[in-house]
């Protein structure tokens, strides 16, 4: 699994566009991905957030980013990264609150160049998303269709022009009956590859997972090592080799017969270090 580098240098400011971002409280954000993922939902979709964040930020043309969120972990963790965080204040849906965010970003700067942008995007390139944002500015309006080829992951507008954001399932179409120019690039994968499901992140891995989400999709998957069917316990080996014990509890948790050893299986942990401890283990999902 490949891990971009990003070029880091902090708050973007020779950039001409504003980006809004979307997220959704943790605890209810990606519950697509309950199957694949369990417990491990909020956090995967906060450092989902993280690599959105960090690579809008790493891009030359991103003046900044405003991120549209009630939830207090993931304001606080992408205003590290150097997001604005704004408060869900309408609490009326994704397309009000994108509306919001444009609005907040106009309310300091009048003629600036907007673009929404889900914040499921983990395997963003900064460079991809230049692409996306110069071709955006030939046009008053433009959208990026999803991978899927459904939805939407971007809508920009240009100065003067209303963002009116129309996301939410079969967008594609809803952007471009509205007068948005889809963008049809095909070095932009990485822009449209957003992640609702086990397969999306197993396609998002197969392109390069961001650092935030490669450290912690990570840390879910394990290969069986030992497995005694009486006790129905054993061990698994972390990626970086370290045996780590289960108890039958975790066994039982993940609803599996019997594990072989060499199988590559997804485990739910608590504690850090050597405090590990497996609370679930079951077959690998993604
Ligand atoms: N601030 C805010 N963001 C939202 C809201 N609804 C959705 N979003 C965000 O908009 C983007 C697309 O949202 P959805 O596809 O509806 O939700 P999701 O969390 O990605 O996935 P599912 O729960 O599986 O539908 C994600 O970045 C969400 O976090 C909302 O009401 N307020
Ligand atoms: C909200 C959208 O994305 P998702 O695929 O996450 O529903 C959309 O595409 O308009």
């Amino acid at each position: 699994m490949a891990r971009h580098v990003y070029e880091r240098r902090g708050r973007a400011t020779d950039g001409v566009w504003s980006l809004v971002v979307p997220l959704k409280p943790l605890s209810v954000a990606k519950s697509r991905l309950a199957a694949a993922v369990g417990a491990d939902r909020p956090g995967l979709a906060l450092a989902f957030a993280q690599d959105t964040v960090a690579g809008a930020l790493a891009c030359a043309a991103v003046r900044d980013v405003v991120v549209v969120t009630d939830d207090p972990l993931a304001g606080a963790e992408l205003a590290v990264l150097g997001a604005r965080i704004l408060p869900d204040a309408p609490a009326g849906g994704l397309n009000a609150a994108l509306a919001h965010g444009a609005r907040a970003v106009r309310a300091g700067r009048p003629r600036a160049a907007v673009a929404a942008m889900n914040a499921d995007l983990p395997s963003l390139r900064p460079v991809e998303l230049l692409r996306v944002l110069e071709t955006a500015e030939g046009f008053p309006r433009a959208f990026l269709a999803d991978a899927a080829g459904i939805g939407t992951t971007l809508l920009s507008a240009a100065p003067e022009t209303e963002l009116a954001p129309a996301f939410g399932g079969p967008s594609r179409v809803r952007h471009s009956a509205s007068g948005a120019v889809e963008i049809a690039r095909p070095d932009v994968e990485s822009v449209r590859r957003d992640v609702d499901t086990g397969a999306d992140l197993r396609a998002a891995a197969t392109l390069g997972l961001g650092a935030y989400t490669a450290r912690y999709s990570a840390r879910m998957q394990a290969t069986a090592y030992t497995y005694d069917s009486q006790t129905r316990s054993g061990s698994v080996l972390l990626d970086d080799g370290t045996p780590v014990r289960f108890e039958a509890p975790a066994f039982d948790a993940g609803g599996l017969r019997m594990l072989r050893p060499g199988q590559r299986v997804r485990i739910e942990t608590e504690g850090e270090g050597s405090a590990l401890r497996i609370t679930l283990i079951t077959l690998q999902t993604f």
